[in-house]
């Protein structure tokens, strides 16, 4: 695709284990053969349990975390491939990134003012005067009063933190900007005016989001795209009206099913043992350890992508053997798994 602003292809990261030291040859796998395009304009929400590679990903995405294999390529060019100076200029401008705690995000030492200043003298944009004037004119975007400019971020709320860290991100005028758990760290009282404000910013100045969540609700809400990962992969992709109900991956269903209001009423699809190391990862499909429909297909080989429904081309795609039927309802799913795990407790 040629419009992509960011491609990830085949791409790996693996960590050394902590206990592993030099010599080992233990390895947590973070992202596993990530393949993912992010389109101008698009939100698209990542979904899966702790430790799922989330972050790795969103990481990968702003040119942060570089790949241990694969490709990640900013508007068609490989980012690993580039000089260094090209490469800080194309992560300087090409996308901003908000993390889960503005507390620790920002540099407590320096004002509001110097925080937002920082990128645009690194980048050398315009001349100082026209910096003053960006900052401002950035302060005013995310709805921060110009009175706290010379502020320090300890001397903020949690949510104003926040929208300094947005404004931050904004900063070099990205088209993308990735946000991980940006709200899970605040007070409730104030999570959906940050998230409105991504929202809106996102339309004001047609940004592409990506939006990393545990909150499974939110993503539905705010996203175009869902992506669900498990134990380093991406398992699927469907479009955010789809996830609850044609979904084919069947820990996509699971997933969805635990989320407490959101399938009224409906139980979980009950799950099969803890969630792997990443250490050591099944071999095959990851998911197959607690899947009801798991065979020996499964432990064989990770399956290709395939289409799902009318929305196929970019739309919807998963890696199963055996999928959910399009369109099978929850209740047969709780069913299924609920005899498939007392048959194998048995
Ligand atoms: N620097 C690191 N060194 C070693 N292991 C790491 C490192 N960073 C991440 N990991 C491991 O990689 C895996 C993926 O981590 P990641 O933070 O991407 O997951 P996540 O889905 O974002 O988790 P959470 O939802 O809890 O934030 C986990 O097993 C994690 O422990």
């Amino acid at each position: 695709m040629t419009d992509a602003l960011v491609q990830l292809k085949n791409t790996h990261v693996h960590h050394r284990t902590r206990t592993g030291g030099l010599l080992s040859r233990d390895r947590v796998h973070a992202l596993t053969a990530a393949d993912l395009t992010i389109a101008p304009g698009e939100t698209v929400g990542v979904v899966g349990e702790s430790g799922c590679g989330k972050s790795t990903l969103a990481k990968v995405l702003v040119g942060v975390q570089q790949p241990t294999t694969g490709t990640v390529e900013f508007g068609g060019r490989n980012l690993w491939t580039m000089p260094p100076a090209e490469r800080r200029a194309a992560v300087g401008t090409g996308a901003g990134m908000i993390f889960q705690d503005p507390s620790t995000a920002l540099n407590r030492r320096l004002t509001v003012r110097r925080i937002l200043r920082d990128p645009l003298d690194v980048h050398r944009r315009g001349t100082p005067a026209e910096r003053e004037d960006r900052v401002r004119e950035l302060m005013s975007l995310v709805g921060l009063p110009e009175v706290l400019a010379e502020g320090l971020p300890g001397q903020l709320s949690g949510g104003q933190r926040q929208r300094v860290a947005i404004a931050r991100a904004l900063a070099l005028n990205p088209r993308l900007v990735v946000a991980d758990e940006p709200t899970s760290a605040l007070d409730v009282s104030v999570r959906a005016q940050i998230l409105n404000l991504l929202l809106d910013l996102k339309e004001r100045l047609g940004l592409a989001l990506v939006f990393v969540s545990h909150d499974i609700q939110t993503v539905r809400r705010m996203s175009d795209r869902v992506i669900t990962m498990y134990l380093g992969r991406i398992v699927e992709e469907s479009p955010a009206d789809e996830v609850l109900t044609r979904s084919r991956h069947p820990y996509t269903r699971a997933l969805f099913s635990a989320t407490p209001g959101l399938l009224d009423p409906i139980d979980p699809i009950p799950l099969v043992g803890p969630v792997p190391s990443a250490t050591r990862p099944p071999s095959g499909c990851p998911f197959r350890t607690r899947c009801w429909k798991a065979d020996v297909e499964c432990a064989a080989r990770m399956p290709d992508f395939e289409q799902s429904g009318p929305t196929a081309g970019r739309g919807h795609r998963f890696r199963c053997h055996h999928p959910v039927d399009d369109g099978q309802s929850n209740h047969e799913l709780v069913a299924q798994a609920a005899a498939t795990a007392v048959t194998l407790e048995g």
